[in-house]
This record gives structure tokens, sequence and C-alpha cells, in this order.
């Protein structure tokens, strides 16, 4: 019996995919391939060679490769994509619309080349419009192309209950839907510490507070940086949506799915909780919205269309 070790490449190793890569690593998720353009290989090389020597420490016995050849990703099982600039303080995550597509389009170019049969988890920004312009060089199916916001923004939402309430983060649950900026719909009514709604626990005006800081949360790390955006927390964000995907997990999270009439959405690409399993998305769960709550989503949906209108395919 032939029994492989999972393939996973994480293409853009700078912060996110260097970060994303030790991370992997350490949980042993499978052998990582860490990729980026030719001016870059020495420095990605040292990167893995650097993370690959933490392997006796850490006591993980993946295989971490520095590449910038796309045949060293030939039949990954997952891609993830990091390539692409970041944000600085005064930007937008749509601002960098036009530079990343460029880069992502041509990044699923080779990715559809050597890795076919690879389900692919985009982080470069802005999101949700390039999950759009990924689905379409790549020409995957839907199920295997898969964007990254909802376990960030979720995870900053939680992170504020949770110190809120000084409870474990361990027991808060909540969701976070919608696109990926600043009127994005954190679902208070979905939320929970221990069971127990949160609108019993906090305050309407300090969970008002909460919900604004989650939706400027991005913001909030860029300001603090000065020179470039979040890595740790959307790191450990694609290596919860890897793991779900390779052990077959079926994790209902919300991620960036292809909406096709799901919330009234169609064509739309736009963060929504889905079945999370070794098929990539294996559903998409609609939930009830009141109308507030509709507004909300509808209004982040605009912004969402108004960007990925931006990218040519
Ligand atoms: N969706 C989300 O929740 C989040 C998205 N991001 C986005 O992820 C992207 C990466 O962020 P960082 O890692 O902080 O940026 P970074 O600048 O540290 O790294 C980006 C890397 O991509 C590489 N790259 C550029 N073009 C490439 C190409 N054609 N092929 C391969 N590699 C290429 C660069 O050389 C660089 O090493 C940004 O667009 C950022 O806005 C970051 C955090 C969260
Ligand atoms: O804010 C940014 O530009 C990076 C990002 O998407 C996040 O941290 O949520």
């Amino acid at each position: 019996m032939a029994i492989k070790r999972y393939k996973i490449t994480v293409v853009g190793a700078g912060f996110t995919g260097a970060t994303t890569a030790l991370m992997l690593a350490q949980k042993e998720l499978g052998n990582v391939v860490l990729l980026d353009i030719p001016q870059l290989e020495n420095p990605t090389k040292g990167k893995a060679l650097d993370m690959q020597e933490a392997g006796p420490v850490q006591k993980f016995d993946s295989q971490i490769t520095g590449t910038s050849s796309y045949e060293d990703a030939a039949d990954s099982d997952i891609v993830i994509i990091t390539a692409g600039i970041a944000r600085k303080p005064g930007m937008s995550r749509d601002d960098l619309v036009n530079t990343n597509a460029g880069i992502v389009k041509s990044v699923c170019e080779n990715v559809k080349r050597v890795a076919p049969e690879s389900i692919v988890i985009i982080l470069s920004n802005p999101v949700d419009a390039m999950t759009y312009a990924a689905y379409h060089a790549l020409g995957f199916p839907k199920n295997r192309v898969i964007g990254q916001s909802g376990v960030l923004d979720t995870a900053r939402y939680c992170t504020f209950i949770a110190q809120e309430l000084n409870v474990s983060v361990e027991d808060v649950r909540g969701f976070v839907l919608g696109g990926h900026g600043d009127d994005m719909v954190p679902l208070v009514r979905y939320s929970s510490v221990g069971g127990i709604p949160i609108d019993t626990l906090i305050s309407p005006e300090r969970i008002a507070e909460i919900v604004q800081r989650t939706r400027v949360g991005g913001g909030e790390i860029v300001s603090l940086l000065g020179n470039g955006s979040a890595y740790y927390a959307p790191a450990a964000s694609l290596v919860q949506m890897t793991e779900a995907i390779l052990k077959d997990k079926k994790r209902i999270i919300p991620v960036i799915a292809l909406l096709e009439g799901e919330y009234g959405y169609d064509g739309l690409f736009m963060g929504v909780p889905a079945l999370l399993g070794a098929n990539g998305i294996e559903k998409i769960f609609e939930l009830e919205l009141t109308a507030e709550e509709k507004a909300a989503l509808d209004k982040s949906a605009d912004s969402v269309r108004a960007v990925t209108a931006a990218v040519t395919l």
C-alpha cells in the first residue's frame, strides 16, 4: 500500500505565505512547497531551509521546499495563493485590485498547468474579487476555488467578545458574513458564549463597538504595523481551512464561495457559511436573516460587486 504525504503549495513567500508554510509544517499537514518569483528564489530557499531546521526542535517531519519553479508544485493537493502586494496605511484593500488581479491570474495559469486537480485557497486582496479572478483563470469547478476572509474576520470578532467578557476564546462562537471589507456583516444574533447568546451578556452599545472594530480589524493592524498588513491570524485561518479539507473534517466555517442564487446573489464571490471537506466547499448554508441583516449583507454585496467589476478577465 502506497501511503503518501499531502503536498501543499504556498504561492507568495512574504509575511503571510512564510508564516502559513511554517504553521502547516508545525501541524504536519503535509509537505510544503513555498514559491515566490525568480528574483526572490534564494531568499525563498533560505526561508524554507530555516523553517526546515526548526523541525528537530519542534518535532515535525514535513519537508519544506523553497522555489520559484512551478514544476516543484506539480500535483499539489492544495495550493494557497498569497502572492501580491499588501496595503499600507491610508489605502483600502480595493486599491490593490489592478496589481493583484494580474498577479493572481498569472499564478493561476501556472497552477492550472501543474496541479489541475488541486483545491485552491486564495488570500490575496481584495480577496472576494481575487477569488473571482482565480476561478476564471483556473477553470476549476466552484467547489475547488475558495477565498479566505470569514475565518479571520470571525476570529477577530471572537477575540473581541472573549476580551469583553473575560472568557476563553474556545467558548465563543460567531459568524461574519459578506465581503472582506469595512461593511462585512458580523451576525450578532448567531453569536454565543458557551451557548449563551451574547446579546444577553453584552450591552447593545458595546456590541455595536465590537462589530465596528471587527469591520475595520484589518485596518487597525495596518495602522499599527505601518508598512504592511496582518499575517499571523491570516496564516492561522488558511491553516484551519487546509486542515478541514485534508482531514475531511466537514467543518462549517465562513469562506468566500461562488454564489449562484444563495442569499439572492448570482455570480458573486462572497463570504458565506460553508461545509469544508475533502471536496472543498461541499455545501453552502443559507441562514435566515432579518430585514436589517439582509440590508447589511446587500450593502456588502454591492461593494464586492463594484470591486469585482474592476477585474478584467
Ligand atoms: N484575505 C485576507 O484575509 C488577507 C489578505 N491578505 C493579502 O495577502 C497578500 C499578501 O500579503 P503579505 O504576505 O503580507 O504580503 P508580502 O508583500 O509580505 O508578500 C507577498 C509576496 O508575494 C510575492 N509575489 C508577488 N508576485 C508574485 C508572483 N507573480 N508569483 C509568486 N509570488 C509573488 C512577493 O514577492 C511577496 O514575497 C496581500 O494582497 C494582502 O492584502 C493579507 C492578510 C489577510
Ligand atoms: O487589512 C488588510 O489589508 C489585510 C487583511 O485583509 C486583513 O488583515 O484583514
